[in-house]
Formats: structure tokens, sequence, C-alpha cells
């Protein structure tokens, strides 16, 4: 069996800009292995967030074959396209997206209901990635009452509730200041290695890319490597 746990080939994305035809990407290719971490980088609107919304089966592509987990998205239809998704892959943004009304833990259990896990098993579960972000004694915290890193901390535990196999993070310390941006990827990290997932991370900053397995550089709607 394969280890790669996202696969795209050849993947092409046309935008119409007001009647004139933007190509972001151009025949993107790239694998993640099982348990590797791997920066993207690029300029700005090179489309690396195009390419997340692509890998996470958020946005669809005018060309190629994306495989996650070993499923080939192509021929699938919204309703298991919406099942892999959730399956499979966990989001991180740059904006922690957290449902305000909410603690912390619910964030964390909410999405776990969703994918219709008991609720004991989901609350145990979300207390244990409350602990490994370091943030159990928050639990009971509206996001409105956490800091900006630890409402991140908790957006990352929530990505992780339903034990995807792949993490897709855009910027995701892009919105916290240097020092505070460090020890969330740190923690990051740690989740990342712990799980054992594959993950690819969209940055601008080189110094966090450079702390990943690989680099990936989107390129003239291309991917190299390094
Ligand atoms: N829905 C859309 N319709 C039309 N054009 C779009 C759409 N989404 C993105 N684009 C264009 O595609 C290009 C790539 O955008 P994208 O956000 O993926 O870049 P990026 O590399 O993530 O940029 P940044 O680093 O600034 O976040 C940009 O020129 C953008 O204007």
């Amino acid at each position: 069996m394969s280890n790669s746990v996202l696969s795209l080939t050849g993947v092409r994305k046309v935008f119409n800009q007001g009647g004139r035809k933007l190509e972001v990407l151009r025949g993107a290719d790239l694998t993640i292995q099982r348990g590797e971490m791997v920066a993207l980088v690029g300029p700005s609107g090179a489309g690396k967030s195009t390419l997340l919304q692509i890998c996470g089966l958020l946005e669809g592509a005018d060309g190629g074959e994306i495989s996650i987990d070993g499923n080939l998205s192509s021929g699938l239809g919204e309703r298991q396209r919406t099942a892999l998704r959730g399956r499979t892959i966990g989001f991180v943004y740059q904006y922690h997206h957290l449902l305000p009304e909410f603690s912390a833990l619910e964030n964390i259990v909410i999405p776990q209901l969703i994918a219709d896990r008991p609720r004991g098993v989901a609350r145990q579960r979300a207390e244990a990635l409350l602990r490994q972000v370091g943030l159990e004694d928050r639990a009971g915290h509206r996001p409105g009452q956490l800091s900006g890193g630890e409402q991140q901390r908790v957006a990352m535990a929530r990505a992780l509730a339903n034990g995807p196999a792949l993490l897709l993070a855009d910027e995701p310390t892009g919105n916290l200041d240097p020092g505070t941006g460090d020890r969330v990827f740190e923690v990051l990290t740690t989740l990342v290695r712990e799980e054992g997932l594959a993950a690819l991370i969209a940055t601008h900053n080189y110094d966090l890319a450079a702390r990943m397995d690989r680099t990936l550089s989107l390129q003239d709607g291309r991917i190299l490597e390094g």
C-alpha cells in the first residue's frame, strides 16, 4: 500500500477575472507521505490558498487528479466529497473561525458530534487535545476570552478532533506576533508529530518553513521542490 496521504498530478485551475482568464495552477504536482510536514511557500498571489482549497476538496480543479489517503477525488459526487473531506482532512486558517458562543471544549466536541461520535468519547478526545495544546485550564472559556495564540491552539485542536490523516494550514501563525507565532507553531509541530499526520502548511515565514521536513515552492502555476 502506498504511504502517500496527498497526491496531486497535473492540477490546473483557471479563474475568470472580468473576462480575463487567470491560470493560477498550470500542472501542479505534489506527493506528501504519512508523517511528513511540508511547507508551501511562494509569492503573494501565487495561488497557495487556492492550492490548499483544492487539496481540501473545497474548490474544484479544472484538470488533473487529486488523491487523498488513497481515494481519487475525481468522479465523486458532492456528498461523497464532503464525507471524504470530513473523514480525512483537518483545516487551520490564519483566523481561528471558532464558534464564538461555545467554549473551547465545545468547539472541539461539536465537529465530533457532527461525525456521529458519542458525546462521552468526543468529550474525552477534546479534553486530551486541550491538554496536548496546553489549554486544559481554559476548557470553559469562550474564544473571546482567549488570547490570539490560545484561540489558534484551540483551532488546531479542533482541526484534529476527528483524527484526520492530513492537516492543511493556511498561514496558521500569520495573525500572531512573531513570539506567539513561534510558540503556536511549536505546538502545531508537536501535535502533527504525535498524531503521525501529513501536513501541508502555507507560510510566508521562511524560518518556519526551514523547521519543516521539506519545502515546496509555488511559482508560475507549478510546484518546485525546495
Ligand atoms: N474566486 C476567485 N475568483 C477569481 N480570482 C481568484 C479567486 N480566488 C483567487 N483568485 C486569484 O487567484 C490568484 C491566487 O490567489 P491565492 O489567494 O490562491 O494566492 P496566495 O498565494 O494564497 O496569496 P497570498 O500569499 O497573498 O495569500 C490571485 O491573483 C487571486 O486574485
